[in-house]
Parts: structure tokens; sequence; C-alpha cells
């Protein structure tokens, strides 16, 4: 039927405020929360703010870096969303930066060059989380905080052992940000496999280097069979795929945009949870309560306070058991220079 623009305008204006009340009543139903990127400057931190600015389940967003904060904070601010968006540069502006946040990201820190390992990242970026959290526990202790800094499984022990000596540990908030993994894995397997990418999940454990990303492609949803060389091949791409990309960035960085995705997408589900929305889960490297690991990646099950409770590993195949096993050393020596990182940290800063 063809209408005119008059009888069009009319029927828009009969619809609009049904769905304007349709829209506003779902967004009624979640609480908008206060959100910080620290080290938004960055690589991650500019796509991930770009994401962020997007959410409707976000109030506030918190940008801070040591340097160009502003800018990028300028920028994003414009962007037509209801979010507000402030920036802060320096230390002298990150208690104000971080004062009312319910979480915390943190990309702050230098990226791999080719030839690297993230542990050679320790170096530098232990003390910049130390700094950071450190902050954190003094500003918004109750906010989750989400570590995607590198080395992982050095810098969540670091984070834990810092909010312990303020006394505001709370283990449910400390998560190490490992979801890139797993979109790896459902990247990988749905191209190997000729399965749509987007109803793949793949739960990736243990934690976030080399040996110790172990996939659980026994787990693997929906169940799809692999032929030893092609458990091979995928848990290699997989457990490697952030030197794939070290080496075609050729000096350049590491994963920035695929890792800003992964961010904003762990973040919305952190959200979601603390709006209540039942069964949110997505894999992050924690204090381990399941294994005999002192940390340990697996998949979580979110809440309103942050981890409601770890998944665990499920039933492993002799593989994985095996695979599990060879990152054990890793694994344990990575955490244990975290936590004698942090005694050190915190003796001389007293
Ligand atoms: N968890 C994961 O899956 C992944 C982790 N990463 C890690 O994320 C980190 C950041 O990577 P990129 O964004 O590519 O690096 P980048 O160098 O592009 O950005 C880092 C930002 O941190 C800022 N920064 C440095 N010290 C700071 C401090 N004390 N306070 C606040 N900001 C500070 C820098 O000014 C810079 O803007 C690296 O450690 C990298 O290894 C990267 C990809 C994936
Ligand atoms: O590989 C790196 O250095 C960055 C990283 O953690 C990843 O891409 O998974």
């Amino acid at each position: 039927m063809n209408r005119t623009p008059a009888q069009l305008m009319s029927l828009i204006s009969s619809i609009t405020p049904k769905l304007i009340r349709h829209a506003s009543a779902s967004l009624h139903s979640i609480k908008a929360r206060k959100v910080a990127v620290l080290g938004a400057s960055g690589g991650i931190g500019q796509p991930l703010s770009l994401l962020l600015k997007l959410s409707p389940m976000i109030s506030n967003l918190s940008l801070y870096d040591i340097q160009h904060a502003k800018g990028v904070g300028a920028d994003v601010s414009h962007i037509e969303t209801r979010v507000k968006v402030k920036a802060y540069v320096g230390n002298d502006e990150l208690a104000d930066a971080l004062k009312g946040m319910d979480l915390v990201l943190i990309p702050a820190g230098v990226p791999r060059k080719p030839g690297m390992t993230r542990d050679d990242l320790f170096i530098t970026n232990a003390t910049i989380v130390a700094d950071l959290v450190s902050a954190c526990a003094k500003n918004c202790p109750r906010a989750i905080i989400a570590i995607i800094t590198n080395p992982v499984n050095s810098t969540v022990p670091i984070a834990s052992a810092i909010m312990k000596a303020y006394n505001v540990y709370d283990e449910k908030k400390i998560i190490g940000v490992t979801t890139l993994d797993g979109l790896r894995a459902a990247t990988f397997v749905a191209e190997a496999k000729g399965l749509d990418s987007t109803r793949v999940f793949v739960p990736v454990i243990g934690g976030h280097s080399g040996n110790t990303i172990i996939p659980l492609l026994s787990q693997i949803s929906p169940p799809v069979p692999f032929s030893q060389p092609e458990l091979d091949s995928l848990t290699y791409r997989i457990q490697n795929a952030g030197t794939e990309v070290v080496e075609a960035k050729a000096g350049a960085g590491s994963a920035t945009l695929s890792m800003a995705h992964a961010g904003a997408r762990f973040s919305f589900s952190i959200l979601d949870a603390l709006n209540g929305k039942a069964g949110t889960i997505e894999c992050g490297y924690i204090a381990s309560p399941v294994t005999e690991f002192k940390y340990f990646a697996t998949p979580l099950l979110l809440g309103r306070n942050g981890v409601e409770k770890s998944i665990g590993v499920g039933n492993l195949s002799e593989y994985e058991t095996k695979l599990i096993e060879k990152a054990k050393h890793e694994l344990n020596a990575h955490i244990e220079k975290g936590i004698d990182f942090a005694k050190q940290y915190l003796s001389k800063s007293k």
C-alpha cells in the first residue's frame, strides 16, 4: 500500500511513543554503572573505550592514562550516547578517576615485541599494576577489577596481594581477562570445522601464556569430534595466537582490536550479571578454589557481586590432563613470581 508523506508521518508519530516507552522500560530495568579504563590512551584502551561508550549499561566512563587521555576523552565524548565521559591524566588525577567506580579495567602497560614472552613484560608491568591496584584499594575498594595487563599469570596474584594488604580483598572481584583465548578458540575451530563461529563455545582454562593456555576441545559446544592431528594443530594455534599477532605486527605491538572486543564483551557480561542476569558465564583467571593451583582460569558463573562461582574444569580428556601437567611448572612459577614481587613491593611502600 502506498502512503502519502503525511500518512507516513502520522503512522510514525503513533508508533514512536510506544517504541520509546518500550525501550526506556527495558533500559530502566538495568542500573547503569560507572566504569574506568586505566591505560585508556593505548592500543587496547582506545578501542575499548569506544566500545564501552556505546553501552546503555554504563552511565559514566572514566578514562585514565599517564598521557593523552584528555584527547581520547574529548574524542570519545562526542559520540551521541548517554554515557558521560571524563578523562584524567597523571598520578595526581588517578584518585578522582577511580572514586565511585563499579568496574575498573586495566590494560595499562607495555606490550610484547617479536621474540619476547609475556613474562618478559613483568619487569615493567608488575609495578604499573601494583601502583594502579593500590590506588583502587584506596579509592574504589568494592569495584570489580579486571586485569588485561600481561603477564596476566603474575599480575592477578600481584593485584590480589595488594588488595589483601589494604584489607579490602574480595576474591570474587579480581579477575584476569582471558576472554580473547576463548574467542580465538571459537574462531579457529569454526574455520576448521565449517561451523558458525558465533555459536561455538570453547572453555579455555589454565593461564594466559603459551603452554598455560589450555583449550578444552573435548567440551566444546556444539560437540564436535577432532582427530589427533586436528587436536594438536588447533591447540598449538590457540596457545600461540598472541604470538601470531605480535609477529604479524612486526614490532608495532600485540593484539589490540580483538582484545578491545574481548574486553568489552567481558565487561558487558560483568555488567549484565551485576544487574541480575542469570546464567552469565565467561572464562577468567582467578584465585582458584577448585584446582591444585593458587590461580587458574576456568569458566566462571558471574553474579551480582562479581564471580559467583567457578564452574570448574569438567571431565578432562587424557590429552587435556597431559596439557595441564605440561603447564604446571610454568604456571606455578609465574604465580610465585607475582606473589614474591608483591611482598617486596609492599615492604618498600610501608
Ligand atoms: N589479557 C590479554 O588477553 C591481553 C593482554 N594484553 C596486554 O595489555 C597491555 C596493554 O597493551 P596495549 O594497549 O597494546 O599497549 P600500549 O602500549 O598501546 O598501551 C598501554 C597504555 O598504558 C599506558 N600506561 C603505562 N603506564 C601507565 C600507568 N602507570 N598508568 C596508566 N596508564 C599507563 C600507556 O601510556 C599506554 O597508553 C600489555 O601488557 C599487553 O601485553 C594485550 C592483548 C591481550
Ligand atoms: O600476545 C600478547 O603479548 C598479547 C596477548 O596476551 C594476547 O594477544 O593474547
